[in-house]
């Protein structure tokens, strides 16, 4: 059975040795120039067109990427956490191409930038219980000093995504719902602390109320812990619920973007309006559903 994509980036993102990883303070990721393009002549995709943004870290923000289903939304996480080699164009971390980073340098990106994905259950290995998610990265990401203060610290990080750890602790992904195990996900990342959370459609596969819960964690993440999320939506109402920053993305380009309230409020190009146009209400509990013609616009 091959590793599916989700599963090989958490890998990835666990390969840093902690005790390599110098805190990084102050960094930023710049996009710069994205370009990419798949297949070649009649076939060739142009899925991100000239794609630049900063994402900073102080303060932190929460900037969400909105678009349609193929706009080029997951080609750009993919490039931001290295795991997909821009045809032209470049990704910076602390102002160096995350493709090009020395070993340490890999290190430290690994442990500061986190992914989250829409299928948390693609992660879990279905064959053991779901703590192995925390003790992988304690190993790998964490200088805890013992197992005990690595026991207390996963119990904490649990609580503080409103997860009983006795009643996930010791279970197997499928005894689990999508949303403890997404909440799981979020555990992860409070114990781990990066700097950037890249999460690419986390909420997609969770129920309203679940799904508001999620928002409020990456929410108090960003108050408590100063961590900027690059928040990967084709969800609107998500998005106001947020705030924070949009950038809205139409056929790879990035076609307007500013701070969600005046976007939303006075947008400034057609493709927001549309999509706009569509969302029944600016409220998470409402999911926007309707597809739009985006046939028209360029
Ligand atoms: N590995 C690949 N090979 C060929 N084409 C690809 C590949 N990955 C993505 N694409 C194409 O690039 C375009 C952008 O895809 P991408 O997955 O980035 O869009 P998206 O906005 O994330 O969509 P969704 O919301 O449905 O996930 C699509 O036309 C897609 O078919």
């Amino acid at each position: 059975m091959t590793e599916p994509a989700d599963a090989k980036a958490v890998r990835a993102a666990e390969t840093a040795v902690a005790a390599e990883a110098p805190d990084g303070a102050g960094a930023s990721i710049r996009a710069e120039h994205l370009v990419q393009r798949f297949g070649s002549g009649r076939g060739a995709v142009l899925a991100v067109d000239d794609v630049s943004f900063e994402l900073d870290r102080e303060p932190a923000r929460i900037v969400s990427l909105v678009g349609q289903s193929g706009s080029g939304k997951s080609t750009i996480a993919r490039q931001v956490l290295g795991l997909q080699r821009p045809t032209s164009g470049a990704v910076t971390y602390g102002g160096k191409d995350v493709l090009r980073l020395n070993r340490k340098q890999r290190s430290e990106f690994r442990r500061n930038v986190q992914p989250v994905f829409q299928d948390p259950y693609a992660i879990f290995n279905p064959f053991y219980r779901v703590d192995r998610v925390f003790w992988t990265a304690v190993r790998k990401l964490t200088d805890l000093p013992n197992k005990r203060a690595a026991d207390e610290a996963i119990r904490d990080s649990l609580r503080a995504v409103k997860l009983q750890p006795e009643s996930v602790l010791g279970r197997y992904p499928h005894q689990l719902s999508g949303g403890q195990r997404q909440r799981i996900m979020l555990a992860r990342i409070h114990l781990l602390r990066p700097q950037f959370v890249i999460a690419d459609e986390p909420t997609s596969m969770l129920d309203a109320q679940t799904r508001r819960g999620f928002l409020d964690i990456l929410q108090d993440f960003r108050v408590r812990y100063g961590i900027t999320t690059l928040f990967i939506t084709h969800d609107l109402s998500s998005v106001h619920y947020l705030g924070g920053d949009i950038m809205v993305i139409n056929k790879g380009r990035i076609v307007e973007q500013g701070a969600v309230a005046e976007v939303m409020a006075a947008p400034s190009h057609d493709y927001t309006r549309l999509l706009l146009a569509s969302v029944p209400a600016p409220d998470p509990d409402q999911r926007w559903t309707e597809r739009i013609d985006i046939g028209q616009i360029r």
